[in-house]
């Protein structure tokens, strides 16, 4: 016996997964003719019955397959997080692409998810519709369809497929229009469609059905035993308690089994007490009562399960029978419910909803060179905060959240340090890599503050306010800056007097910056004296300091002064600040 093979839609926002999935599901939802489709809990049987109707002359041959069932939940945060024995729980992927708009970065992030994991996938080259001058057609195949447009219309649908192509072929792909392709090991295929008007949903069941026949079928032999699944998500139900919805893909699962669920803990063990399958809509007369309780349940399906101490279950982890063999079911659920990331000492801190999803943001940081200190799973709480506090370097200290929100103790605590969160892996790390610029710049800055920079201003005849302890006189910044504490730099190279303290307008300041007029008291000197109105003066650079700025990326301005400060230097010292 062959399973149906489960399939997920991946894609760029907006592309059109869900209305492609509703596209699916409403094809005959409400029909409960032979043939027709079938709801799981989250997930959505087409029978093989139902592909031959809704392909028509498009198909002739039949399949073993019995037919797909597609996960409900889109996108590849679901995809990463619904696994199974380590790997990917789909066995097909459709990757949804916006014809119109081509490969956006969620595309990509996707495309390495799928690659990751050795999915064999199809591209669904969605909105069609929006082409310049498409005629209607609606749920008709594409390749009927396709034939009905006028010659530019084709040309128009070819040069969008050949962007498309062209970027598959940048990332390490060769693909072509499904029905130019001969060899589909060799070529990804592409299904072009509008989801919206139903165009080409028959070509895409037919590609898939095609592709599991041809390469999956050793992997869909069911194994006749004990049924393994995935937990989709834990709800609670009034009157059942806390609940899993999980997909079985492989195996059996009857009421009274006793199975294994990953958890945050230890993995919990409990007895079915009910499996539960969506009531068929016209047997649905109450809207409370919306399951149908069954005995027995074989692999692929989506089922909900209803059994004491669901309460830690945890998203993306398995659920297996077990019999004689508990204490080796144990194990191999906590194992497979174990974060293995590998983590550095100096690193970010990582959250996330689910395993698969905090692996893949642990992989695509891995990508990006950015270490991780730790990795875990759930929201953001308070000790996650006092974690990131003790991260040494300031670059790291942040928490990157992906699907997870700010626990209500740790959002009090939130502005110690920055947390990013989004449930699109991409945004995550272009937010933060964004924040890890603007933050070494002002690393950089701050670096600049402790080292003493150049500065040249006049003493403003005009303004002197008061001669001597402390002298008093108003300047103007010519070059660079000048700083509280600084001493002054005569042009003969005498070092005379300090910054005492910088008055802009009615506040204290700590500096002032080129073109700036500011009045400055300066201990140690008598205006007349030791410096005179009208003159020019430096800001006095240790010779150590001078060292660095020369190998410093100064600007031109900046760097005129210091060469100035230098030459006063050298006539008594002559390799002064080399
Ligand atoms: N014209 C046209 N519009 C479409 C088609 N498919 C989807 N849309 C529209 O595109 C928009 C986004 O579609 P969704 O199905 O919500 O896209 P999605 O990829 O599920 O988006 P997210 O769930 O936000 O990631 C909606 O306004 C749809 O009506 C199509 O084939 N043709």
């Amino acid at each position: 016996m062959i399973r149906q093979p489960i399939v997920s839609v991946l894609g760029h926002v907006d592309h059109g997964k869900t209305t492609l999935l509703d596209k699916i599901r409403g094809t005959s939802v409400a029909r409960r003719e032979a043939g027709a489709i079938t709801q799981h809990i989250g997930a959505t049987e087409v029978p093989i019955d139902a592909i031959y109707k809704i392909c028509g002359k498009l198909i002739n041959k039949k399949f073993k397959v019995p037919g797909l069932l597609f996960i409900d939940t889109p996108g590849h945060e679901a995809f990463t997080t619904l696994r199974a024995r380590g790997g990917a729980l789909a066995d097909l992927a459709v990757l949804v692409i916006d014809i119109n708009e081509g490969i956006m970065p969620q595309t990509v992030e996707s495309i390495n998810i799928l690659k990751r994991y050795k999915t064999p996938f199809v591209i669904a080259a969605n909105k069609i519709d929006l082409i310049y001058g498409w005629k209607n057609c609606k749920d008709e195949p594409f390749i009927f369809a396709i034939q009905k447009q006028k010659e530019e219309v084709q040309q128009s649908v070819d040069e969008k497929i050949y962007k498309i192509v062209e970027k598959l072929y940048e990332l390490g792909f060769s693909a072509d229009r499904y029905d130019r392709i001969a060899d589909f090991t060799q070529n990804l295929a592409i299904i072009p469609m509008s989801a919206k008007l139903g165009i080409g949903i028959a070509d895409l069941l037919l590609v898939l059905v095609g592709l599991a026949q041809r390469f999956l079928e050793e992997n869909l032999k069911t194994e006749e035993g004990p049924g393994e699944g995935t937990v989709l998500e834990v709800k609670e139900e009034r009157g059942l308690g806390k609940t899993i919805d999980v997909i079985l893909y492989s195996g059996t699962m009857r009421k009274g089994d006793t199975i294994v669920v990953g958890s945050h803990d230890e993995p919990i063990i409990t007895k079915i007490k009910a499996i539960l399958k969506p009531k068929p809509l016209d047997e649905m007369r109450d809207p409370r009562d919306r399951f149908l309780s069954v005995d027995e349940v074989h692999a692929a399906a989506g089922i909900k399960i209803a059994a004491p101490n669901l309460e830690n279950a945890l998203a993306g982890s398995p659920v297996i029978v077990a019999d004689d063999n508990l204490e080796e079911v144990v194990n191999r659920v906590r194992k497979e419910t174990g974060i293995h990331i590998e983590t550095q000492e100096e690193g970010v801190i990582i959250k996330a909803d689910a395993l698969g999803s905090l692996e893949a943001l642990a992989y695509e940081l891995k990508q990006e060179g950015l270490p991780i200190k730790m990795a875990d799973i759930g929201d953001i709480s308070k000790r996650d905060i006092v974690n990131a506090q003790t991260i040494g370097n300031p670059l790291y200290r942040v928490i990157l959240g992906f699907n997870v929100k700010i626990l209500p103790d740790a959002e009090k605590e939130a502005s110690k340090i920055k947390i990013f969160t989004n449930n699109v892996v991409y945004k995550i790390i272009e937010d933060y890599k964004e924040w890890m610029d603007e933050k070494k710049r002002e690393l950089e800055a701050e670096k600049r503050m402790e080292i003493t920079f150049p500065g040249k201003f006049k003493i403003l005849p005009e303004y002197i306010f008061r001669l001597s302890k402390p002298a008093i006189v108003g300047v103007r910044v010519l070059g660079g800056r000048i700083r509280v504490g600084q001493r002054i730099l005569r042009e003969d190279g005498r070092v005379v007097g300090r910054i005492k303290s910088i008055r802009s307008g009615e506040n204290n300041v700590l500096e002032a910056i080129m073109g700036e007029e500011v009045a400055i008291a300066i201990d140690g000197v008598t205006v007349g004296r030791q410096v005179k109105a009208g003159e020019t003066y430096y800001v006095d650079i240790p010779e150590e300091h001078a060292r660095k700025l020369f190998k410093m990326n100064l600007s031109y301005e900046d760097k005129e002064v210091l060469d100035e400060i230098a030459r006063i230097k050298r006539k008594e010292k002559p390799f002064w600040g080399l």
